[in-house]
């Protein structure tokens, strides 16, 4: 197969899906290429569903890349898993369908680090221009876009007086909307959900799109970005035919290819094409078009799961209770498989924080697994009702690296996000840990709380958790920064996302995050391919 197009984005991710759609809305040719498959399947657009999908890994190994970590030096060797979405929608297919914008600080940050357009000011339309909050249009947020927001609903009461008695502990106000005037508090998840389906940004921006001129090729791999005297010309791509087979082709761009593979797959292609640090680029016979730091600046979050056997927690974790959700949902309609399983948030100071909220509590009520995530089936979980706690460190200081295995675009890049290496991680984790112990011992949810499953009395104060955290710790898999934004040296594209020192060439996805932001990183992520759209019609 030939093919000219204006533009070729890679990857129908949460950005891509963004980016392709407003391109082509403006009347140009796009093609948007995509590794895994179409996403029309409940397992993927029933929010709850998602219980299920990551419990069955012959379901998860349709939709997922299925990396995992190399050993991490710091959490005891663990291979950590490194879930990623290979479907139509990307991870914001698989993913908890939380919606949080961040910090209005993470990107004012971003400017005075370089990233010139790039402040909370210039984002917030791009926001609000993705979204169709469910309150309506205010000065901060967005109606009538495609990606429907709505508050999760009926909490149990397990997860209501979880609010209050954070809100007691921390001393921190209700917040009714995080994503609003101030992140502080505690209060409901939106998520981006409405009657029962998940609005990933396939859902929102690709179906019913209607657009002749944006062509949506699945099943199609790309190995390289073509760059000839200094120019990205096109991409080479691996169609799969079924049966085994495949077919290659080269789909040429008259303008530019703009990389939304994702903080994994954008850095791989970017290095099978000759981007990236030239040393290991030679290591692998790989010619060097651009000498950049790429795959530099890997970070994520990490929580520890902590798990308090509950009765108002409602929910159990056994296959017939799924079963009988399921039927409910499909006969009557409105139970928890239409919803996220999260249902509340905060957002608090622990000592070691500056003048905004350094840790993240997500609450599910739903037992989780334990010791930690790292099994490819999750094997150990309480059979019991019971309340979840993640304190979720936000901004880590760990940094790791992304590197080729091999020349082979077919195989698995080396992740390695240095988890826990810097010690002040540990250090807010344990602090988290500490917090969610008094939170849960306040009298507004002690009386209803019948044991602490997790990490249990085996581990009854700071050195003994200690000790044991880097066998708990893991990741909430919102991996950024490995095609980092700014003005410098360690930049791999520019605050235009043009990657330094090659034509017609841009990165739009979560990788270019300079850092990350404080809260779950689907939506800024939408917002990123908003906003390149925006950078990209207007050059
Ligand atoms: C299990 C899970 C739960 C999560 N929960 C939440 C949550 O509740 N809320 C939240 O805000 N965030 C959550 N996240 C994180 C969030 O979904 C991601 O940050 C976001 O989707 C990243 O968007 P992206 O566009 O950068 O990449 P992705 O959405 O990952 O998209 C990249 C796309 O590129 C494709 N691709 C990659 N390589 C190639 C190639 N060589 N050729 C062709 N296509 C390629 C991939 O298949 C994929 O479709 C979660 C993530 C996971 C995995």
């Amino acid at each position: 197969m030939e093919r000219t197009a204006d533009y070729v984005v890679v990857g129908a991710g949460s950005a891509g899906c963004v980016l392709a759609r407003r391109l082509a809305e403006s009347g140009a040719d796009v093609v948007l290429v995509e590794a895994g498959g179409p996403d029309r399947t409940p397992l993927v657009r029933k929010p709850g569903l998602i219980a299920v999908f990551h419990n069955v890994p012959r379901l998860k190994k349709k939709l997922d890349w299925g990396f995992s970590s190399t050993p991490q030096k710091s959490a005891l060797g663990r291979r950590i898993p490194q879930t990623k979405g290979r479907v139509l929608g990307g991870s914001g297919s698989i993913n908890g369908m939380l919606f949080v914008r961040g910090n209005r600080r993470n990107f004012d940050d971003w400017a005075a680090d370089g990233c010139a357009g790039w402040g909370h000011d210039d984002v917030l339309d791009s926001f609000k221009r993705m979204e169709n909050w469910e309150d309506g249009a205010t000065a901060l947020r967005g109606a009538g876009g495609p990606i429907r927001v709505t508050r999760q609903r009926d909490l149990t009461p397990a997860s209501e007086a979880f609010i209050e008695a954070l809100i007691e502990t921390a001393g921190v106000k209700r917040n009714d909307d995080y994503n609003g005037e101030v992140q502080d508090g505690a209060g409901i998840f939106q998520q981006s959900v409405h009657e029962g389906l998940r609005y990933s940004s396939s859902v929102g921006y690709l179906d019913g799109h209607g657009l002749p001129n944006l062509t949506v090729l699945t099943g199609a791999t790309v190995e390289r970005v073509v760059v000839r005297d200094g120019r990205a010309t096109g991409i080479d791509v691996v169609a799969e035919k079924g049966r085994g087979t495949a077919r290659r082709a080269t789909i040429r761009a008259s303008r530019e290819v703009i990389l939304a593979a994702g903080t994994f797959g954008s850095p791989q292609i970017l290095l099978l094409s000759g981007v990236g640090p030239a040393a290991h680029l030679r290591e692998h016979g790989i010619d060097v078009h651009a000498d950049l730091p790429v795959g530099d600046n890997l970070h994520d979050h990490m929580f520890v799961p902590m798990t308090y056997v509950m009765d108002t927690a409602r929910h159990r974790g056994t296959a017939p209770y799924f079963a009988s959700g399921v039927v409910r949902e499909w006969t009557k309609g409105g139970t928890w498989v239409a919803r996220s399983v999260f249902e509340a948030v905060g957002f608090v100071r622990t000592g070691q924080a500056g003048d905004i909220p350094d840790l993240q509590l997500h609450a599910l009520p739903w037992s989780y697994p334990f010791p930690n995530q790292d099994a490819p089936v999750r094997h150990k979980v309480d059979k019991r009702s019971a309340l979840t706690i993640m304190p979720t460190l936000i901004y880590p200081k760990s940094r790791g690296t992304l590197r080729l295995a091999s020349a082979d675009p077919s195989a698995a890049p080396l992740i390695d996000p240095a988890y826990l290496t810097d010690p002040d991680d540990a250090r807010l984790l344990l602090d988290g840990i500490e917090l969610v112990r008094d939170v849960m011992a306040n009298k507004t949810i002690a009386g209803d709380v019948k044991e602490e499953l997790s990490p249990g009395p085996g581990f009854p104060d700071r050195a003994a958790l200690a000790k044991e955290l880097p066998n708990r710790a893991t990741t909430v898999y919102h991996p950024v920064g490995t095609c980092r934004m700014g003005a410098d040296e360690r930049a791999v594209v520019d605050p235009e996302l043009r990657v330094r020192g090659i034509e017609g060439l841009r990165v739009a996805d979560a990788s270019i995050m300079p850092s990350i932001t404080g809260g779950n990183t689907n939506a800024p992520s939408m917002m990123i391919g908003e906003h390149a759209a925006k950078l990209i019609l207007r050059a």
